[in-house]
């Protein structure tokens, strides 16, 4: 019988890997990262949501040897899992989003990269090696070039997909972050941006925030109040640019494909519904990333797992075939397996990596991959399945309101 081999004795769990974490953040960095939109309901129902489904195990079936790999842009990942793009890693550990890409090399996990990250997106894919795809998270500006010269950057360092962030056209109202009149620290940056730049790059954005003045003047009132608007050579920061209540289907989809493919894949995070699945299908994108940005953003809107069921059949019922992806509130391997076995092509996880990594840096974010990793080959096992293409609806149950079970 192979007995277990824990990694860490104070940590068998990312709950417990939360409470350790929670120890070793100040309260600015623990309550922005741990914090949900309003009340809290979404980002709570996130994760008890997926106590509603209970697996139906098969036995007798040889689990001897079991592969929990997937493909995903290209590469072969150890798990159906990937490190979702969380915003100034660099505030949970001085070696933010450097420890996170080498403890993704290391365990063979795909990671999502946000545009306000704190390590810039050449130092990131550095860390991460030229076999390692890295997704690059995107907000798209309303200043056009700021975002071209970001997805030409990404381009060049050989990333190999960016995911278009859609559910936040505007910020959601997050509580402590505004009583704790949140800011990235000092000795901190939003490395992708604010970069001195050439003296013609200088030159075109002078020319942009002249006509910009000009337009904003003319119309006399623009659609930003005095004082959220920047001008095109201001600072960047994520209160200012993260939000873009402007985007749209038609204009900025086919844009973006425009400026990606095909050197990179396109894929939109923070879709929520079957019909935007279905506008997402027909505009062409790579794939799809159904998510409520981790309870941040619309807090009322529905768990991701409940969402899942509808847009995975809304993206069967049409030709053609599109990957769906999911996240939020997944922290355990049998969580990952129920969203697989509701349609889910692949997962991410977003907060677990920022406690691994306040946990302990490099070592903490791997600590955190290997005990999902674990839990997952676990959950496979006892399932009776030995390949994660096996795993389907016919392995799970659901609870209902009444306590009664159904099948699926
Ligand atoms: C602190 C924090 C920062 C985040 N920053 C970004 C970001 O910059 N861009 C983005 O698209 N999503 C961002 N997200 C959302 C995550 O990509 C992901 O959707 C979410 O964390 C998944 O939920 P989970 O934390 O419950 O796993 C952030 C989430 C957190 C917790
Ligand atoms: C840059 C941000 C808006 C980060 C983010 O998405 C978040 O804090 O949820």
């Amino acid at each position: 019988m192979s007995k277990v081999q824990p990694h860490d004795l104070q940590c068998l769990t990312i709950d417990q890997l939360e409470k350790l974490a929670a120890e070793r953040m100040d309260k600015q960095t623990r309550d922005y990262y741990n914090e949900g939109a309003d009340s809290g309901t979404t980002l709570a129902e996130n994760k008890s949501a997926y106590q509603k489904y209970r697996i139906r195990p098969r036995v007798l079936r040889d689990v001897s040897f079991i592969d929990t790999s997937v493909e995903i842009f290209g590469f072969k990942n150890s798990i159906p899992l990937g490190v979702a793009p969380t915003a100034m890693q660099r505030l949970a550990h001085q070696d933010g989003e450097l420890a996170t890409a080498r403890a993704c090399k290391k365990e063979g996990v795909v990671m999502g990269l946000s545009s306000f990250s704190t390590t810039s997106l050449e130092d990131v894919k550095g860390a991460l090696g030229e076999e390692h795809p890295g997704l690059l998270q995107l907000y798209l500006f309303e200043d056009r070039e700021e975002s071209k010269d970001l997805i030409a950057r990404a381009k060049k360092a050989g990333y190999k997909a960016v995911a278009l962030t859609v559910d936040t056209p505007m910020l959601g109202r997050r509580n402590l972050e505004i009583k704790n009149q949140f800011s990235l620290p000092r000795h901190l940056k939003s490395a992708n941006f604010n970069r001195e730049g050439t003296e013609s790059e200088k030159e075109a954005k002078a020319n942009i925030a002249r006509k910009r003045k000009q337009e904003q003047e003319a119309s006399q009132a623009g659609h930003h109040d005095g004082s959220q608007w920047v001008s095109p050579t201001g600072r960047i920061t994520f209160h200012s640019h993260a939000p873009n209540p402007t985007l749209d289907w038609e204009r900025d989809i086919d844009w973006l494909k425009q400026q990606c493919h095909p050197e990179m894949e396109v894929w939109v995070k923070g879709i929520a519904t079957g019909e935007d699945a279905i506008l997402a299908c027909h505009h062409g994108v790579d794939g799809i990333i159904v998510s409520n940005h981790g309870g941040r953003q619309l807090n009322g809107a529905l768990a991701t797992i409940d969402m899942l069921p509808e847009v995975v059949e809304a993206v069967r019922s049409m030709d053609r075939k599109m990957p769906v992806h999911v996240d939020g509130g997944i922290r355990h391997g049998t969580d990952v397996f129920k969203a697989l076995a509701l349609g889910a092509d692949f997962v991410w996880i977003g907060r677990p990596v920022l406690w691994g990594l306040a946990y302990n840096g490099q070592e903490g974010v791997e600590l955190c991959l290997k005990l999902i990793n674990d839990e997952i080959r676990l959950c496979m096992g006892l399932a009776g399945v030995t390949k994660v293409d096996e795993i389907g609806k016919e392995y799970l149950a659901k609870i209902n309101r009444d306590g009664f079970m159904s099948r699926l």
